[in-house]
């Protein structure tokens, strides 16, 4: 594991863009294809605007397929979509076609949606084992990631799967790949920033006794991958050196 703590949220935002940008380069050398996978929520939304302005012109955005990690149950046109957030901070900014972004469709029962996108990913992986190049993931202040909510059926779930979880604190349906599955991933990087993570943090990196349960961003860890968490100081104050 790498921990990247950085003073301002613009560098942070800037090297995470690099690192973003030097992944794709290898990833498109290999395969000629880069499989990208989004956080949602709020924290992104700057570094996906300097993705589609600064990056712009720094690697082949054609060859880019766009994933998403989870997804609440809300229309796709709700602000609260995931999809949206990324589709006006990103795509539109990349001009990225329609066939490049797999969206996960809220207009299916949330069961429905998750089998859906499953297969979708089955299709675009060609049967063979689905390997993400990278997946960005966010961490709530409750130590969520994806939608892996503490105490919730998917904390436990040992399939290397999508699924949907009914988040009884937030008395709603959420659509989210399962940690054996992110950690399928070549690269897998957190972006955490802001006091508010900070107790969060400090469990996540810091207990040495683990407790998934309650802190479900500890399931994250690589099978043959990396981790690399990228930070700002205000999320590592509670952090002992
Ligand atoms: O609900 C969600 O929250 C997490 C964390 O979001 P953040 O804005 O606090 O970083 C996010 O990773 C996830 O995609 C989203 O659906």
């Amino acid at each position: 594991m790498n921990l990247l703590i950085y003073k301002t949220l613009e560098e942070l935002n800037q090297d995470l863009a690099d690192y973003v940008i030097k992944i794709a380069e290898m990833a498109i050398e290999e395969n000629d294809r880069f499989n990208f996978v989004l956080t949602g929520g709020n924290s992104p939304k700057a570094l996906y605007n300097f993705l589609a302005t600064e990056c712009k012109d720094r690697i082949d955005w054609e060859k880019v397929y766009f994933f998403f990690g989870d997804e609440r149950n809300v229309p796709a046109d709700d602000a609260n979509y995931n999809g949206l957030m990324a589709k006006k901070a990103l795509f539109e900014g990349l001009g990225t076609a329609e066939d490049h972004i797999f969206y996960i469709d809220t207009n299916l029962a949330p069961e429905k949606a998750a089998i859906e996108y499953k297969k979708a990913l089955d299709k675009h992986f060609e049967g063979s084992d689905i390997v993400f190049d990278l997946i960005l993931l966010g961490m709530g202040d409750d130590a969520h990631t994806a939608s892996i909510f503490p105490h919730t059926s998917l904390v436990k779930d040992e399939e290397a799967t999508v699924a949907a979880v009914f988040v009884e604190k937030l008395n709603t349906y959420r659509i989210s790949l399962t940690a054996p599955l992110i950690n399928k991933a070549e690269n897998i990087a957190f972006l955490v920033f802001g006091e508010g993570k900070a107790e969060a943090l400090k469990h996540v990196i810091g207990d040495e006794q683990k407790d998934v349960d309650t802190y479900p961003s500890q399931l994250i860890d690589p099978i043959d991958g990396k981790l690399t968490w990228f930070v700002d100081e205000a999320a590592t104050k509670l952090l002992e050196n």
